[in-house]
């Protein structure tokens, strides 16, 4: 963890291609798993894995869901694509400075990627976006990045990179098209794809219900501990980038508290008063909805890297 990220790559990049085969050492697509997100190896043939402890520059992960490997494999129809995908990522609550969690993203680009694959679980700020739903995001609202934790801040890692990055085309319509053909293609219904915006807080905590307003009221329809800064890397890297948000929890936001006011005037008189109880969100069900969708996200993700 922390802030001594070599400048040059290469290190990184040579103990990787070391242990791949030939037809492995370019991959054409980056995929990063969220949180209980990574069985999509399972379905990559000729798979090598590299542990993060042994590729120079990259952190651990520490949180439940996430391994801290590196997966290389084919993936998809007939000879299969060339892809790279992180099983497990790092995330800033955890203490990794915002330049080690997107050294991988920088990694996967120097490899040769064109595309990245970025998914993660989140809660849904959106009535009409129930649990259990893969949201195709389509923009972004980062408190973090506009109050200055962003990770585009300071040196840039090479004077060919853009120094003011635009964000407006951010996540790419031609592979968002590709997501909602391939659902069609999985006869998936029509429910179990969303769009959506993506409001990145730092976490760890999650939101309190005045929280949960403010985002929803804002434009947010998920929020999530991730991605983002990914999704920057990976713009200022000139990659083509896709966000899937599989909606794990709901998040609480009802228009008024539980009134414990309300509740002891009511005892008071002898009445019964039934009022709502705030819902607890914990990782254990993130992990749990992640494992019980993750097939459908796989398969959506296969399908999506078979047509590019
Ligand atoms: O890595 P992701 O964004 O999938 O993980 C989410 C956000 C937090 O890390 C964790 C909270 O349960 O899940
Ligand atoms: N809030 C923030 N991050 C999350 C949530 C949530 O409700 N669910 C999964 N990741």
């Amino acid at each position: 963890m922390g802030d001594d990220i070599p400048l040059s790559f290469d290190a990184s990049v040579d103990a990787i291609k070391r242990v791949l085969p030939i037809n492995l050492q370019s991959p054409r697509v980056g995929i990063i798993c969220g949180s209980g997100l990574s069985g999509i190896v399972n379905v990559f043939r000729d798979v090598v894995l590299i542990p993060y402890e042994n590729i120079p520059g990259f952190s651990t992960s520490t949180v439940p869901g996430h391994k801290s490997t590196l997966a290389f494999g084919l993936l998809g129809s007939g000879e299969g694509v060339p892809v790279v995908a992180m099983l497990g990522r790092f995330h800033p609550y955890e203490g990794h400075s915002l330049s080690s969690v997107v050294y991988p993203v920088r990694i996967m680009a120097k490899l040769g990627i064109k595309d990245i694959i970025i998914t993660n679980a989140a809660g849904s700020l959106n009535p009409s976006i129930p649990v259990g739903t893969i949201v195709v995001i389509q923009d972004h609202l980062a408190l973090p990045n506009l109050t200055g934790m962003n990770p585009l801040l300071g040196p840039q890692t090479s004077k060919d990179l853009p120094r003011f990055l635009p964000l407006s085309d951010a996540y790419s319509p031609a592979l968002r098209r590709l997501v909602f053909l391939a659902a069609h293609q999985l006869q998936l219904d029509d429910s179990a794809l969303a769009e959506g915006t993506y409001a990145w807080v730092s976490g760890p905590t999650y939101e309190t219900p005045a929280e949960g307003r403010f985002l929803r009221r804002v434009g947010a329809d998920v929020v999530g501990m991730s991605t983002v800064p990914e999704v920057l890397a990976a713009r200022e890297e000139g990659l083509n980038v896709v966000v899937l948000s599989l909606v794990t929890n709901f998040v609480v936001i009802p228009e008024t508290y539980r009134s414990i006011k309300e509740e002891v005037q009511a005892e008071l008189a002898g009445k019964k008063v039934e009022l709502p109880q705030a819902q607890v969100v914990s990782h254990a069900e993130v992990l749990a909805i992640g494992q019980e969708k993750a097939g459908i996200l796989m398969k959506l993700v296969e399908s999506v890297v078979d047509s590019l």
